[in-house]
């Protein structure tokens, strides 16, 4: 029997079920929206925009056409040394779950609606298929029912976004309402464009009508997005210009470490961009020259908020938060204390694992902040797994640990499928290669916890056949973007990689995420994980640790409430096992 994965569910994509969560208010109490009152709020700056009011009706990305968005690169397919030739990147992921008398758990059989990768596939093709999605609060079809304004959606159709994700039409209309908003939801559900698109529509050259009659008013940067890398950062960074489009591309300008300052600086005195995305040390720095002037700023985004607002940043993150759309004259006293100054500044925190120390932030500095949590976008044979409940000791727990395991709890697509092998450690890269091979993985992330190692394991892949690459912080800028452009295009296989690549990193034909080290928690294995998966696809996880390791990846999966089952690789072959056989 044969389990294809790694494939794009283009006809079984949905958009399930959901309860979007709402903080409203100082005191920070959960509630759900009216959709009444969402759509109230919504009129003035969104006209013509409707939520619709229709809980538990179907609801599909495949009837909302995402399918034909998900990826389709254009890239030529370059052939692979090392275990069995694609005969294109994005071929199914194979697993051959050797049914052992020991199998646990059903291996399950490929759909037969599920179509070979994206390569194989026609925009327009693929099977719909219609979805019941339990309590699906949201229901928009188009970016036109989210009130996107219409040269901003000709600009995603000629992208070929056609359909928002579950998380962006939970998020759009709420950021239009001018809330300050934190945005949860999982790895790979579009939360980028959740608030780029929300932002758009207000500032730049795509925005709505209303707001062009304001544009007198306005000038400068009313947009400064943080993000903790530099990889993320210029991701995007990219991720705008493709919306914004080849003439206004210079309305965003990257400002991220690593490159080269004083040509930041004169990009931003010569082109005079809208929106600055960037690391917080060097927006900090060129925001303390006095060469980066926000006080106007109407939008902050923090994406990948909980490292952001962690102890590494802390003094650049606070310059930013007390510059960042703050009149001058606002002391830091102003903003932080309770009877903080209403600043025009909107504050949108964003990441896939949210601990209460983030909520804890926003309420603290925002105005009226939502949480905004949106599971789902995920093909429907992925939903049935059953996702053990964390206890209700463990959920009413208020420790700090606690808090960074219920951060990362719905953080995972549930398209992903997860397993765990023990090996020693001096097998643990042959372990990697048989793992590769037996689950005819294409585009694999393997990470570690160190950058020594790195190319020692680069080096032993090589050896087997198997072209592989390392990417950490020692590695310049130039050296890093290379690297991760050559991956994506298909040039290696393998990206050997520690925590550098763990959050954000988008890179969608990843079918297989390895650890060869076990990630520090659940919060860390969660972004590793999420590197695939991306956007509905299928994707593997694999940890390889030692036996003696093995009940951290226990309680990892306990704090994660998703099933790591344990696994071997033998005879080329993926062998599930049951869970007593282990323990
Ligand atoms: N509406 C859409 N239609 C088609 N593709 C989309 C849509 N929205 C986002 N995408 C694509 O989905 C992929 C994942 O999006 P994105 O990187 O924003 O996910 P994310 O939720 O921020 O993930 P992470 O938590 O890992 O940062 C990207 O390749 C993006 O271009």
């Amino acid at each position: 029997m044969r389990l294809s994965i790694g494939q794009v569910h283009r006809n079984v994509l949905a958009l399930a079920s959901s309860r979007s969560c709402f903080v409203l208010g100082d005191h920070l109490s959960f509630r759900m929206l009216s959709q009444q009152r969402a759509a109230g709020f919504h009129q003035t700056a969104w006209r013509g925009s409707q939520i619709v009011e229709d809980r538990g009706s179907p609801l599909t990305l495949a009837s909302l056409e995402v399918q034909s968005k998900v990826e389709y690169g254009k890239k030529e397919k370059i052939a692979r040394t090392g275990g069995p030739k694609p005969s294109s990147r994005g071929s199914s992921l194979n697993v051959k779950p050797r049914v052992s008398s020991s199998l646990s758990v059903k291996p399950r059989v490929s759909s037969p609606n599920v179509k070979p990768a994206k390569s194989a596939l026609p925009k327009s093709a693929g099977v719909k298929k219609t979805l019941k999605v339990d309590e699906a609060l949201f229901s928009a079809k188009s970016f036109e029912e989210l009130g996107l304004p219409p040269l901003l959606i000709d600009r995603l159709n000629k992208e070929g976004l056609t359909a928002p994700t579950e998380v962006q039409s939970a998020a759009i209309p709420i950021i239009a309402q001018k809330h300050d908003v934190v945005i949860q939801s999982y790895t790979g559900s579009g939360k980028t464009l959740a608030y780029l698109l929300p932002i758009l529509s207000e500032i730049g050259p795509l925005k709505g009508p209303m707001e062009q009659d304001n544009s007198e008013k306005r000038s400068g940067i009313e947009a400064v997005i943080v993000a903790p890398s530099r990889e993320l950062g210029m991701q995007i960074v990219r991720e705008v210009e493709k919306i914004l489009g080849p003439n206004d591309k210079r309305l965003v300008q990257q400002l991220v470490g690593g490159a080269n300052r004083s040509r930041q600086e004169e990009a931003l005195k010569k082109n005079k961009p809208i929106i600055v995305v960037g690391t917080p040390g060097r927006i900090s720095e060129i925001s303390a020259a006095g060469k980066l002037q926000t006080h106007g700023c109407r939008f902050l985004v923090l994406d990948e908020v909980d490292q952001l607002l962690s102890f590494n940043y802390r003094e650049d993150m606070h310059r930013i938060l007390e510059h960042v759309g703050r009149k001058s004259g606002t002391t830091s006293r102003d903003i932080l204390g309770p009877l903080a100054r209403r600043s025009e500044r909107q504050t949108i925190l964003v990441s896939a694992t949210i601990p209460f120390s983030v909520i804890r932030a926003a309420r603290s500095w925002g105005h009226d902040p939502v949480l905004i949590r949106a599971k789902s976008v995920v093909p429907l044979d992925s939903i049935t797994v059953p996702r053990p409940a964390l206890s209700q000791a463990d959920a009413n727990s208020s420790s700090p640990s606690n808090s960074v395991n219920q951060a990362a709890v719905g953080s995972l697509p549930p398209s992903l499928e997860h397993y765990y092998c023990t090996a020693k450690a001096q097998h643990k890269v042959d372990t990697l290669r048989r793992c590769i091979h037996a689950l005819e993985a294409q585009t694999v992330i393997a990470f570690m916890n160190n950058t020594k190692p790195l190319k020692d394991v680069v080096f032993k892949l090589k050896a087997r056949g198997i072209e592989a690459t390392e990417l950490h912080g020692d590695l310049g800028k130039l050296a890093r973007s290379t690297v991760l452009k050559k991956f994506k295009d298909g040039e290696f296989r393998v990206l050997v990689t520690n925590e550098l690549s763990a959050r954000g990193l988008d890179v969608p034909e990843c079918d297989l995420v390895v650890n060869l080290d076990l990630p520090t928690d659940s919060t860390h294995y969660a972004h590793r994980a999420g590197r695939t998966g991306r956007l509905g696809r299928k994707g593997i996880v694999v940890t390889i640790c030692e036996e003696n390791e093995a009940f951290v990846v226990r309680k990892m999966r306990k704090q994660l409430a998703v099933a790591i089952k344990p696994c071997e690789f033998t005879e080329g072959e993926l062998v599930v096992h049951k869970e007593e056989d282990v323990e």
